[in-house]
């Protein structure tokens, strides 16, 4: 793993880690050139646990940015900084209440979903309770995201331009489907991924077409 180089936009991602994957989509949307540097979180018991990865981000997770000369962690900070610096094509909506809106709906996925269902929490649960545990937690919280989206969506998430929100969305939609979550419940849910399938920013952060994707997998 070698360091990041300076100048250059450097995100450490896995290819199917859903906090990755957000913030991919946040630089694609805002097209923000940026170079992968892979860390497996699975060889060798896992690449973010080694001395050099828990340097870039001592709570060895993923995603890491390195950007303007500093290290970045926590994707949903991450995601803030760009849209802080990089003021093309904004994700948050400019009216306050839309924004409280958008930020509830990604702090329900960031903190109330994805954290209960992350490799290392399922690893603690164990192999005979995990997939049950994860389907218990997304679906949880997707009736929550669910009834919050029956108020705030749009064509997306919070209205008709793409936000944080669906940027943290539809990564999770993609969990919920691995952990065989019956998403028939959830048609605002539904839609709203289905109709970001084919855009080419989601399309490009997509897991299948990282770097680090395993040829079987694609
Ligand atoms: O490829 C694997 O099997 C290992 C890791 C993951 O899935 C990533 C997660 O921990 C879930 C997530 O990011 O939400």
């Amino acid at each position: 793993m070698a360091v990041a180089h300076q100048g250059k936009i450097v995100l450490y991602s896995y290819w199917r880690s859903s906090c990755s994957w957000r913030v991919r989509i946040a630089l694609n949307l805002k097209e923000i050139p940026y170079d992968i540097k892979p860390v497996s979180l699975i060889k060798a018991g896992g690449e973010h646990h080694s001395n050099e990865y828990r340097e870039i981000n001592p709570m060895e997770q993923l995603p890491a940015l390195h950007i303007d000369g500093c290290t970045l962690v926590e994707s949903l900070s991450i995601m803030q900084y760009l849209e802080e610096t990089r003021l093309q094509r904004p994700l948050l909506p400019s009216d306050v209440v839309k924004r409280a809106k958008v930020r509830e709906i990604c702090e329900v996925i960031v903190s109330g979903i994805q954290p209960l269902q992350n490799l290392s929490v399922l690893i603690h649960v164990g192999e005979e309770k995990k997939d049950a545990w994860a389907k218990h937690w997304i679906t949880r919280g997707f009736r929550a995201v669910e009834k919050l989206l029956g108020s705030s969506a749009g064509k997306y998430c919070a209205g008709d331009e793409i936000t944080l929100a669906d940027c943290c969305l539809v990564p999770q939609v993609f969990n919920a489907r691995r952990f065989h979550v019956d998403l028939r419940p959830f048609p605002i849910i539904l839609r709203i991924d289905r109709d970001l399938e084919r855009h080419p920013a989601f399309v490009a952060a997509h897991p299948s077409n990282q770097p680090d994707c395993p040829p079987d997998t694609k």
